[in-house]
């Protein structure tokens, strides 16, 4: 049986778009329209049947966003209106204490969405003004909604709270919410069964190191503590955002730097990280500069590494037995240096890395940790649209 769902993951800047079919597990096109809003334009890629069709398109705003996907989908195949789509589902990153799984979207799911923009305020208004548009084009369609912070919802109080006032707190709903929610339940889930074990009876540790990366501990299958919190700027070092620092350097820019809210939240989300670093965003091009000897490269990946060890440290502590340790997204994926790195001397913890399976490429879920290492060390390719489209058909009752 064949259940295409149609995927959006509407960005501040981009539109990404998949036509999954779930019950196969495949993608039957992908699309990405990048510099949306940009008055110069912006570039839409549709791959479908193995070929990449790439154009430069106006779009001034999501509506025209969409308008250039359906175009696409028109101009390159599939047909949608012979495909037989069963439900649109929609990347929504900030659900806040409301959505605890994926809904079915009607107008007060999508006025929630905008309610909860101050919480993301770089991700949500995107993903409202995507859901709206698309349930303009597509009515016909029911829409789902599923949310990046669902999965952490199961956090006990101890690891969502911060300490500060708790009336404070409460008016302005602060708290951890965590992200990447859909791909760590995805990857826990695969990690157990390559394991060969139920995810009921299954710890591990989740380092989801992409642009944005978070690393997550899933106790039985439940989410007990993630690195990323009130917004995705929380965490682990990323490509452009700094994750932990003290708040007060904050107050101390604000206070004798003369920059205001903006020029922080901009130095923090995107001139900080790795690129704050070394100038370099790009993992690739990071560690490339490392071992051409570029000493404020070596000093960003050690950066970078340090705090992945931070929190597997922390979050053996929490687990308390640690079955494995699961590498996945871009970098988590693709960098044998960062993953050498991040658990080189980490015999401690009972990780023992195979030198040699590390370093062997491949986009298969395996286990590259000694054949006697106590935790096992597993990578497995995320796959967050298939994880979205499933959901939505759950929704559905497909
Ligand atoms: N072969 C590779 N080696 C090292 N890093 C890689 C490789 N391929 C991709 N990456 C890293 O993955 C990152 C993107 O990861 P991805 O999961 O696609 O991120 P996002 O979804 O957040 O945009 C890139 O910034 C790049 O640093
Ligand atoms: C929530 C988040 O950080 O998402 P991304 O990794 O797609 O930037
Ligand atoms: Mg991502």
């Amino acid at each position: 049986m064949s259940a295409p769902v149609l995927v959006i993951n509407s960005g501040s800047s981009s539109l990404k778009y998949r036509v999954v079919d779930a019950e196969r597990a495949e993608a039957l096109a992908v699309g990405l329209i990048e510099r949306v809003g940009d008055p110069k334009g912006g570039r839409l890629t549709h791959t479908v049947d193995g070929e990449r069709h790439a154009r430069d398109v106006a779009v001034p705003d999501h509506a025209a966003a969409m308008e250039a996907m359906t175009d696409a989908f028109a101009a390159y195949g599939p047909d949608l209106s012979t495909l037989d789509l069963v439900a649109v589902g929609h990347r929504v990153v900030q659900g806040g204490a409301r959505f605890g799984r994926s809904v079915a979207i009607d107008d007060e799911v999508v006025a929630t969405i905008e309610e909860l923009a101050d919480l993301a305020p770089l991700h949500n208004p995107a993903n409202a003004a995507g859901i709206r548009v698309a349930r303009e084009q597509l009515p016909d369609l029911p829409h789902v909604a599923v949310f990046d912070t669902a999965f952490h919802l199961s956090m006990p109080a101890a690891a969502h709270t911060y300490a500060i006032d708790r009336d404070v707190a409460r008016k302005h709903r602060i708290r951890r919410y965590g992200f990447h929610g859909t791909s760590h339940a995805y990857i826990s889930r695969e990690a157990a069964r390559l394991l060969g074990q139920e995810p009921e009876a299954t710890n591990v540790i989740v380092l989801h190191l992409g642009n944005g990366a978070s690393a997550c501990a899933v106790r039985g299958g439940e989410s007990v503590e993630t690195s990323m919190g009130l917004t995705p700027l929380e965490g682990l070092v990323m490509g452009t955002r700094s994750g932990d620092i003290d708040p007060a350097v904050v107050l101390h820019l604000e206070r004798t730097a003369g920059m205001d809210v903006a020029d922080v939240d901009d130095l923090l989300n995107k001139r900080s990280g790795v690129l704050g670093l070394s100038g370099h965003q790009d993992m690739r091009d990071l560690v490339a500069a490392a071992e051409a000897g570029d000493a404020d490269a070596e000093l960003a990946l050690e950066v970078y590494c340090h705090r992945l060890r931070l929190y597997l440290g922390g979050y053996t502590a929490v687990l308390g037995r640690v079955d494995a340790v699961v590498f996945t997204a871009g970098v988590g994926e693709n960098s044998p240096q960062v993953r050498e790195r991040a658990l080189a001397d980490l015999e401690v913890l009972g990780i023992e890395l195979d030198q040699q399976a590390n370093e062997e490429r491949s986009s298969a879920a395996r286990d590259i940790a000694t054949p006697g290492s106590p935790v096992r060390v597993l990578v497995v390719p995320t796959d967050e649209e298939l994880e979205i489209a499933r959901q939505a058909i759950a929704v559905v009752g497909g």
